[in-house]
């Protein structure tokens, strides 16, 4: 570790940990309710539980992404974080909102209260308080690291990932829009939910890959720089215009059909950009770093990012597949391997490549770390099977031949049983990865010295 400053992403990883473990109980809690449906009902409702999963996911996902920028941040300016008792005031202003919406959705506090109570739309569900809360975090964040890039070397890299950020908390404003008519409500809605994962997050996960590649690969700053130019430009490019693919059934103009056929297939694009870069990297790096955990989560996240919002993706993105496949389980497959592959690997990605260097150790427990990722990932490609070959079965019976829905619902629970079966897998893969990423590694009991030295 060269700034001491670094050492702040230590305390934003351990708690976007402890987070994603609880994310995953959530997600194995609503895959039960799936094939048990009465299971938790009338202690807490599937709603609840379904917004703690996805909500908990998003908030690990940020730690993670706010513990990367301070941790690569002052390598980049060459300086230590302007403030890090700003940056701990900040993490702990997030950890109380975020018990904040726990207890009140657990125990249905507040009902209707406009500040207190809760918000109910999908992954903006936090009561106002706690948003208010999320925005003085966001700029207390924007300015810390503002300030050491404003004072320090300036990079692509960290020009990238701070304009990522700054699009991040603006875009969030949004959250206090609501308006009365349903149709302007979602359009707006869309603003955050879309346009942070196919926007502002693109380019944090570019310039974060980049630092990865530039770490692992050893290859020239320029060459890298070159690329992130041309997957920022294509991202932007593509998925502004492409929030059209979210427009086609909610009460807006029919021309949004064709902006959003065109343009969010063209967000194929950037996805496709970034595995090539990282697999070009690898190919022309000069240098062979001992991390190669850090390394499999780089290509494994840019790999699954691929298929995951690019393949899975442009599969119901043309507005006449759309108009079938809307809100089936097709969404649910590609929300999760997109999700999984873009974000999750990449935030575990940095952590796998940091935690060693911010713990002052070498790399350990890689195999285990290996493994953890074959777990997770091979978990979540089979639920992403499992969901697409569940959403085919439920479009053409509910919505080519018209049955009920619950119908539908009784003749997929195989596939529910099957999805549930790939959360435990990944679940165990959780485990696993927290257990390698925390402990240090056994002391190797060999007679033969030179294995022993490795
Ligand atoms: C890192 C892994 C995971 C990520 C990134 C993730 C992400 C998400 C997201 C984004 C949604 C909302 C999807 C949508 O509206 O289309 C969701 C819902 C859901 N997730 Fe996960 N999830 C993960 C793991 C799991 C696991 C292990 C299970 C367990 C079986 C699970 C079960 C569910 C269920 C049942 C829903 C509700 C779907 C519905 O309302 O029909 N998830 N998840
Ligand atoms: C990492 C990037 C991405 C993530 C994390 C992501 C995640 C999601 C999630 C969670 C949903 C469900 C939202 C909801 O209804 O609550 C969704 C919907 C959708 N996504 Fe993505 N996505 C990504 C990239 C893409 C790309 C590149 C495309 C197109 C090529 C795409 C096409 C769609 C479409 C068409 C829908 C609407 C599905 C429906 O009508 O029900 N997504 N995405
Ligand atoms: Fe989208």
């Amino acid at each position: 570790m060269k700034y001491q400053s670094q050492k702040i992403a230590l305390a934003y990883f351990g708690v976007a940990l402890a987070l994603f473990a609880i994310q995953i109980i959530g997600g194995l809690l609503v895959g039960w309710v799936y094939v048990s449906p009465n299971f938790l009902s009338e202690l807490v409702p599937f709603s609840t539980l379904r917004m703690l999963h996805t909500n908990s996911l998003i908030v690990w996902l940020l730690l993670g992404f706010f513990g990367a920028a301070y941790f690569l941040i002052p390598e980049e300016a060459e300086r230590e974080i302007h403030s890090p008792k700003l940056a701990y005031i900040q993490l702990g202003i997030l950890v109380l909102g975020t018990l904040g919406v726990v207890v009140t959705y657990l125990f249905n506090l507040f009902e209707g209260h406009w500040l207190l109570g809760k918000e109910g739309r999908e992954f903006i569900e936090q009561p106002v308080w706690v948003k208010i809360g999320i925005v003085v975090a966001a700029l207390i964040f924007l300015f810390n690291v503002t300030m050491t890039v404003l004072k320090g070397r300036k990079t692509a890299i960290s020009n990238i990932l701070i304009l990522g950020l700054w699009g991040l908390a603006l875009l969030f404003l949004f959250a206090f829009y609501n308006p009365e008519n349903l149709a302007v409500d979602k359009q707006y809605w869309w603003y955050i939910v879309h346009l942070w994962v196919e926007g502002v997050w693109e380019l944090i996960m570019a310039s974060i890959l980049a630092y990865l590649m530039l770490k692992l690969t050893g290859v020239d700053r320029e060459v890298v720089e070159k690329w992130l130019y041309v997957i920022v430009a294509a991202a932007l490019f593509s998925g502004i215009l492409g929030t059209g693919h979210h427009y086609y059934w909610i009460g807006t103009p029919g021309y949004w059909q064709w902006i959003g056929s065109i343009f969010s297939s063209l967000e194929v694009i950037p996805f496709f950009a970034m595995m090539a870069f990282a697999f070009v990297m690898v190919w022309k790096g000069r240098r062979d770093h001992p991390n190669k955990a850090a390394l499999l989560w780089s290509l494994g996240c840019a790999t699954l990012a691929f298929f995951g919002a690019g393949v899975w993706g442009f599969l119901h993105t043309l507005h006449g597949v759309n108009y079938y496949t809307h809100g089936t389980q097709i969404t649910a497959a590609h929300g999760h391997l997109a999700f999984y592959g873009a974000y999750v690997c990449l935030n575990i990605a940095i952590f796998t490549y940091a935690l060693p260097i911010l713990r002052n150790r070498d790399p350990y427990n890689q195999v285990l770390n290996m493994a953890a990722f074959w777990l997770m990932s091979g978990g979540m490609v089979f639920m992403t099977f499992t969901l697409t070959f569940a959403g085919t079965i439920q479009t053409h019976l509910q919505r080519v031949m018209g049955e009920y829905y619950m119908n539908v619902q009784d003749q997929l629970s195989l596939f529910y049983w099957m999805r549930f079966g790939s959360g435990v897998v990944v679940f165990i893969g959780v485990l696993l990865l927290i257990y390698s990423l925390a402990m240090p590694r056994k002391e190797i009991i060999t007679t033969d010295a030179s294995v022993a030295a490795e």
